[in-house]
C-alpha cells in the first residue's frame, strides 16, 4: 500500500508541523523515597521523532507513564495540544490521541493478531469491545467500519499471513509488530514506544525501524521512543532527550547529544 491509498492518519488537530504538540514542565515523580524523575522539562513537536535515552533506571519508562497518565507526578504539568493537565487517566490519554507500546510485549496472548489489533480500536468504538467480538446487535455495522481500518494496519505492517494466529505462539519480533499495530489502531496523534527493538535481531530491527519511519512520514504521527541502540536513535530521531538518575542532562539533535561529554560519561562510555 502506498501513502495515497491509506486512510490511516493522525487527527488534524490544527497544530502545524513543527509546533508544540506536548510539553512536560518541571515534572517530579517520586515513589516513596525514590525520585524517579526530578524537575524535568522538554517538549515534543508535531511531526517529529523524539528519542528518550539514558542508562537503566534513569526514569525513561516513568516519563512515558507520566505522559500517558499512568503515573501522576507530585510536581509539574503536562500540556498536550495547548491544554494543561496535572491528572489524566490512561484511557483519557488514549481517547485524546496518545497511544503506547510497552517494554515487555503486553498483548492478549490467546487471541489472534486480528483480535489484538481490533482491541486497540475499542476506544474509537461506541459499542463495547466484547460486543464487537461477538457481533452483538448494533455493534455489527460499526464493526465492519473498524475492521477496514484494522485490515489496513495489517497490510501496512505486512502481517496478513499471521492474522488468525494466536499471538502467544508468534516469534518475539512479530509480537512487537502486532503490538505496534494495536497502538496504531487508535490512529494516534502521539505514539509512545517503549524500547520497540528490544530483544530483536538485526533484520527485525531494520523492519521495525522502517515501520516507525513510515508511520511518522505517511500518517503524520508524532513519535516519542525509548531506545538503547544508539545506531537506531541516530537513524530515527530528530531530537534526543537524555536522562540520568531522573535528571535531564542533554537535549538536542542526535549528533550534538552524542558529542556531549556529560552524555558520554553517563551513558555512552566512549564517543559513539
Ligand atoms: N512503580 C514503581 N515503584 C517504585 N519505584 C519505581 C517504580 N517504577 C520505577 N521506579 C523506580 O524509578 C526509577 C526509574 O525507573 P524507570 O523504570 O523509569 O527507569 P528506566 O530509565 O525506564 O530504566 P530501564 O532502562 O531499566 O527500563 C528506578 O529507580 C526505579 O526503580
Amino acid at each position: 500500500m502506498n501513502a495515497h491509498d491509506s486512510t490511516l492518519h493522525a487527527k488534524d488537530d490544527g497544530i502545524a508541523p513543527g509546533a508544540e504538540l506536548l510539553r512536560v514542565d518541571n515534572v517530579t515523580l517520586r515513589f516513596g523515597g525514590v525520585t524517579a524523575i526530578s524537575d524535568i522539562s522538554f517538549d515534543i513537536l508535531k511531526g517529529e521523532v523524539r528519542a528518550i535515552i539514558g542508562p537503566n533506571g534513569a526514569g525513561k519508562t516513568s516519563m512515558l507513564n507520566v505522559i500517558n497518565g499512568f503515573y501522576h507526578p507530585q510536581e509539574g504539568t503536562i500540556r498536550f495540544r495547548g491544554e494543561t493537565r496535572t491528572k489524566m487517566k490512561p484511557y483519557e490519554a488514549a481517547a485524546s490521541g496518545i497511544a503506547r507500546t510497552f517494554q515487555n510485549v503486553a498483548l492478549f496472548t490467546g487471541m489472534s493478531t486480528l483480535d489484538n489489533i481490533m482491541s486497540g480500536r475499542s476506544l474509537a468504538m461506541k459499542e463495547s469491545f466484547l460486543k464487537q467480538m461477538f457481533y452483538y446487535g448494533p455493534a455489527r455495522n460499526e464493526d465492519i467500519e473498524h475492521r477496514k481500518k484494522v485490515e489496513e494496519i495489517i497490510d501496512f505492517l505486512e502481517i496478513a499471513h499471521i492474522r488468525r494466529q494466536p499471538v502467544g505462539k508468534l516469534p518475539y519480533g512479530l509480537q512487537k509488530r502486532v503490538e505496534l499495530g494495536r497502538a496504531l489502531a487508535l490512529e494516534p496523534d502521539l505514539l509512545l514506544l517503549d524500547e520497540p527493538m528490544a530483544g530483536m535481531n538485526l533484520e527485525e530491527k531494520e523492519d521495525m525501524s522502517r515501520f516507525i519511519i513510515d508511520v511518522n512520514q505517511q500518517f503524520g504521527t508524532t513519535i516519542a521512543l525509548i531506545e538503547h541502540d544508539m545506531g537506531v536513535v541516530m537513524d530515527l530521531a530528530d531530537r534526543v532527550v537524555v536522562l540520568d538518575y531522573g535528571k535531564k542532562i542533554a537535549d538536542g539533535p542526535p549528533e550534538e547529544v552524542q558529542a556531549s561529554q556529560e552524555v558520554i560519561d553517563a551513558y555512552l562510555g566512549v564517543p559513539y
